[in-house]
């Protein structure tokens, strides 16, 4: 399942930072979203607002046609973040189990999950047993435990080394493909954002605010044949054009 997030003239303020200027913006289901921009700009914060962790000082947030808050309550939204939030004694198994009774939905079956990403032989595992990569599987499998709707996911491969983080965002991209999910995803690596994306939007800072959107038009899932694809080049470019200036961009 997924759902639409629609946001209404929605803003942050604190004090006199203005970490979102007012923005207008829909996303329709199913679409995976990719947000780039410099440190600051306010990624996270519009994050924190779609998953009731934070409210806006003007405008609403929808998801589907309920707010944030009713979303979160209805286990509708799945959260990743930087680190994995693995419990240490936990193993893999009973840390999406974990996760399916915290959220009083069954779900997915925790051995399917397990299988499906690859971590069957690792089940019996304690975390300080798996790799980065490993860790970083098990925490998404639990934030989409209980099937959400939306997932949310503040830079989550910024913890791996280059070849770690292209193959982990290939294989959500696959996975994502088999359980469709509405994806917000915060990351500072442009080639990871067009590889990944229906869209990338670029934010500025000072005030934050949304300064391109820019559709990627190759059909999901890609592989890693796609970064030699005329649309990637161009588009990668394009974003770095946007973030570091024109010279950069070729460089
Ligand atoms: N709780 C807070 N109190 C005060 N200022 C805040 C708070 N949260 C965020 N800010 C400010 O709002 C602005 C946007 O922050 P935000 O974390 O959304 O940026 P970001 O684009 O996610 O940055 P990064 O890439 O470094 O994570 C920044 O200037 C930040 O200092």
């Amino acid at each position: 399942m997924s759902a639409a997030i629609t946001y209404k003239k929605v803003s942050r303020r604190y004090g006199d930072v203005i970490a979102l200027s007012e923005t207008d913006l829909n996303i329709g289901a199913g679409q995976f979203v990719a947000l780039v921009g410099p440190s600051g700009c306010g990624k996270t914060t519009l994050l924190r607002l779609t998953a009731d962790l934070d409210q806006p000082s003007t405008g609403q947030v929808a998801i589907g046609d309920m707010p944030p808050a009713a979303a979160r309550k209805q286990r509708r939204l799945g959260l990743v973040s930087q680190r994995p939030a693995v419990l240490p004694w936990k193993r893999a198994i009973d840390d999406i189990r974990f996760t399916q009774i915290a959220t009083q939905k069954s779900g997915i079956a925790a051995e399917d999950l397990l299988r499906d990403f690859g971590l069957a032989q690792h089940e019996k595992k304690l975390p300080h047993h798996l790799s980065g990569g490993m860790l970083q599987r098990v925490n998404f499998a639990s934030a989409i435990a209980h099937d959400p709707d939306v997932l949310l996911m503040d830079e989550p491969f910024s913890a791996l080394d280059e070849m770690k983080r292209e193959e982990l965002g290939l294989w959500l991209g696959k996975v994502l493909a088999e359980r469709p999910k509405t994806v917000l995803f915060v990351t500072h690596h442009v080639d990871e954002a067009v590889l990944l994306a229906d869209r990338v939007l670029v934010f500025s800072a000072s005030p934050g605010r949304i300064v391109a959107d820019i559709p990627v038009t190759t059909p999901r899932p890609r592989t890693a044949a796609f970064r030699t694809h005329p649309e990637f080049v161009e588009l990668t470019n394009q974003v770095r054009g946007l973030l570091f200036g024109k010279q950069e961009a070729h460089a």
